[in-house]
């Protein structure tokens, strides 16, 4: 019964580079997605206080984002929703004053809302917290390593070096939790151990902050959000959104990666690789698995609250989408110092045509451009670079293949045989938009791949609420 009067979920997504939607509608034997979108905030900003170590996000270029994305959706639809299920972008932080975070105003026909007191974004890819400086800090109870970029980390920071910035907040959470905090109007935000666990000085384990530690130091312990189970309500909208009806229940928000995992995961014997900005390789834990109390810093792999108790074993690259965006960049940047002007989208189009044409190449890109989380100080590096292998065509195929196996290193396809895997489902846009990615994918799995959409993480955060209903 997909048909006018079957109740609609919506599912959003506050990615790093985009935000998407997808609504979704019940079918008798389950449900279709019946209309999505997908808009660049293009929120980059520079920090004040970190300089180039920095990486902020503008939160009105994110809500703008969301607001063209649920405008380009059906009204009809909208309007017959029941649930919102919202996922995004973990690790990050930003603050905002809990009795002015948002103002409500009239957006052509229905309400929406602006951003007020509102910090950036300090997000996952945020490098400001050397290795000295959280070697530096109280040790977490907690079974996963700090690392720069996850909250706790970057209020500590502030802390030590900006004091006064942390004076003007007195409310703190991810991006999607600041989202869900503005359409149920929590004054205190709360958060999904999916997040909180991404924040560094949580215990999954008992599903709590770990308050003495952080007290002893000092830590402004009035900024940690509320915490509940994903899959819970967080609440109500108070207004009628983008024709949304007032009154629709709101899901806690979620991690992305658990999102995306949750679109396509139908096996046990199914690996989720999921290449957006960052990328993932991800395996489901057994039911009643509980990860080591301490974590290894020097793992590639960890573990993350799936739902219901469950685990996810994952190799989380900060290393994906993001080396071929910034090699898009200097390609633009290159040219335009030359002075010719090109679309970023037209170098994408014509940097993948050109690797298609070029099947093979000797020439090796170790891709970390960024660092990874057990080794940030190991950076990339080109080696066996021939003069006969320069051209475009060449460089993308070698790049597109470092970034799948710097991935794959960290979570090796003997462990995946080892573990039963026998099929990769591949998620993500990086991946949807990138055929050279894909055939990249596919020479180094043993293993029949699967895709997804370009919208996963919207797809399942919407999923999660349908199965609640
Ligand atoms: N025109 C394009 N063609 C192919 N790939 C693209 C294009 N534009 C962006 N990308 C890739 O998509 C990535 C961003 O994917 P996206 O799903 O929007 O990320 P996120 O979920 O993190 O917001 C970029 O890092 C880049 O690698
Ligand atoms: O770092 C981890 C998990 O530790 C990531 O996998 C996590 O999903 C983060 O949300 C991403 O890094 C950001 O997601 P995306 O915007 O690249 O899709």
């Amino acid at each position: 019964m997909a048909g006018s009067e079957a109740s609609c979920v919506l599912g959003i997504d506050l990615g790093t580079t985009s935000v998407k939607a997808a609504l979704l509608v019940g079918t008798g034997r389950g449900h279709v997605v019946a209309a999505s979108c997908s808009r660049e905030t293009q929120a980059h900003a520079s920090s004040l206080e970190a300089g180039p170590e920095g990486m902020e996000q503008n939160v009105r270029r994110i809500i703008t984002a969301l607001n063209e994305c649920l405008a380009a959706l059906p009204q009809q639809q909208l309007q017959r929703v029941s649930h919102v299920g919202i996922s995004g972008q973990m690790h990050g932080i930003v603050f905002w004053k809990s009795d002015q975070g948002c103002r409500w105003t009239e957006c052509g026909t229905s309400p929406t809302f602006e951003p007020e007191e509102v910090s950036h974004l300090v997000t996952w890819q945020d490098s400001r917290c050397s290795p000295a400086f959280l070697a530096s800090l109280p040790p977490p109870q907690s079974h996963i390593s700090l690392a720069t970029g996850f909250g706790c980390a970057t209020v500590y920071w502030y802390l030590k070096n900006s004091p006064d910035f942390l004076k003007c907040y007195d409310a703190a959470g991810t991006i999607h939790d600041y989202v869900v905090a503005m359409l149920c109007d929590l004054k205190k935000p709360l958060m999904s151990i999916q997040n909180a666990t991404s924040w560094g000085y949580f215990n999954a384990k008992t599903k709590s902050w770990n308050t003495d530690v952080l007290k002893k130091s000092g830590f402004p312990l009035h900024l940690l959000p509320e915490v509940g189970d994903p899959g819970s309500i967080a609440g109500r909208t108070i207004c009628a959104w983008h024709g949304i009806p007032k009154g629709t229940e709101v899901g806690i928000a979620l991690g992305d990666f658990q999102c995306s995992v949750y679109s396509c995961l139908t096996e046990r014997t199914d690996a989720v690789l999921n290449i957006s900005t960052s990328a993932q390789l991800t395996i489901s834990m057994p039911p009643g698995f509980q990860p080591p109390e301490t974590p290894d810093p020097s793992s590639a792999v960890t573990y993350f609250p799936y739902f219901n108790g469950d685990y996810l074993a994952v190799a989380a690259s900060l290393n994906g989408g993001n080396v071929l965006a910034t090699f898009v960049d200097m390609v633009s940047r290159w040219m335009e110092e030359l002075g010719l002007q090109v679309q970023e989208s037209a170098i994408y189009a014509k940097i993948i045509k050109a690797a298609l044409a070029q099947d093979d190449s000797k020439l090796s890109i170790h891709p970390t451009i960024f660092g990874e989380r057990h080794v940030p100080e190991q950076l990339a590096s080109v080696t066996s670079i021939a003069a006969s292998e320069l051209s475009l065509g060449h460089v993308t195929r070698a790049l597109c293949r470092g970034i799948v196996e710097n991935l794959c290193s960290m979570l090796p396809v003997q462990r995946l045989m080892e573990t039963g895997v026998s099929r990769i489902l591949g998620s993500g846009s990086a991946l949807a938009r990138n055929e050279v990615l894909r055939q990249e994918v596919e020479r180094i799995f043993p293993f029949p791949v699967v895709y997804g959409k370009d919208v996963d993480a919207a797809v399942g955060a919407a999923m999660v609420m349908f199965h609640r209903k």
